[in-house]
């Protein structure tokens, strides 16, 4: 099986997939007379014919083996770990391409934008994520399995 060695998520890397989500200095306003910082606007939801929602999604580690994709027309979605421990992000322009795969600190979040193809959720530690995406996610969701898969390495 080959292998994928994941780089450490930046804005530039991960920007033909989706944004990344983190307390970035620049988009600081104090707030609340000052005893709150707002980080402002660190991702846009990008949803149609639903409404965004907020879940929690209670993640525990799996195989660090990518042998399908998926992807979501209708929405993006977007990660945001709770628990402080980092996770991991694999997209790809599309099944059959390179994967790409992106190991994220605990304090990162990541969107994945509307149609980009990507693993679900992989956490390398049990740990709540607060996701935002499209609500009716059933109706909301294609699959494509690897003929190749890719086993991680950290
Ligand atoms: N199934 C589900 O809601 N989650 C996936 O889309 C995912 O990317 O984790
Ligand atoms: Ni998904």
């Amino acid at each position: 099986m080959r292998t994928l060695v994941p780089t450490p998520l930046t804005a530039e890397g991960f920007a033909p997939f989706g944004s990344v989500i983190e307390a970035d200095p620049a988009s600081a306003v104090g707030i609340n007379a000052g005893f709150t910082t707002r980080f402002h606007g660190l991702a846009e939801i990008d949803v149609e014919g639903a409404a965004p929602i907020l879940s929690i999604f209670r993640g525990r580690p799996r195989p660090l083996v990518i042998d399908m994709l998926e992807r979501h027309p209708q929405g993006s979605q977007a990660f945001f770990p709770l628990g402080g421990h980092p996770w991991l992000v694999v997209c790809a322009e599309a099944p059959g391409e390179a994967l790409h795969a992106f190991l994220c600190r605990g304090d990162q979040g990541a969107q994945i934008g509307r149609g980009i193809w990507h693993f679900p959720l992989l956490t390398l530690a049990s740990q709540d994520f607060l996701v935002a995406d499209r609500a009716a996610p059933e109706a909301n969701v294609e699959i494509a399995a690897l003929s190749d898969p890719a086993e991680l390495v950290i």
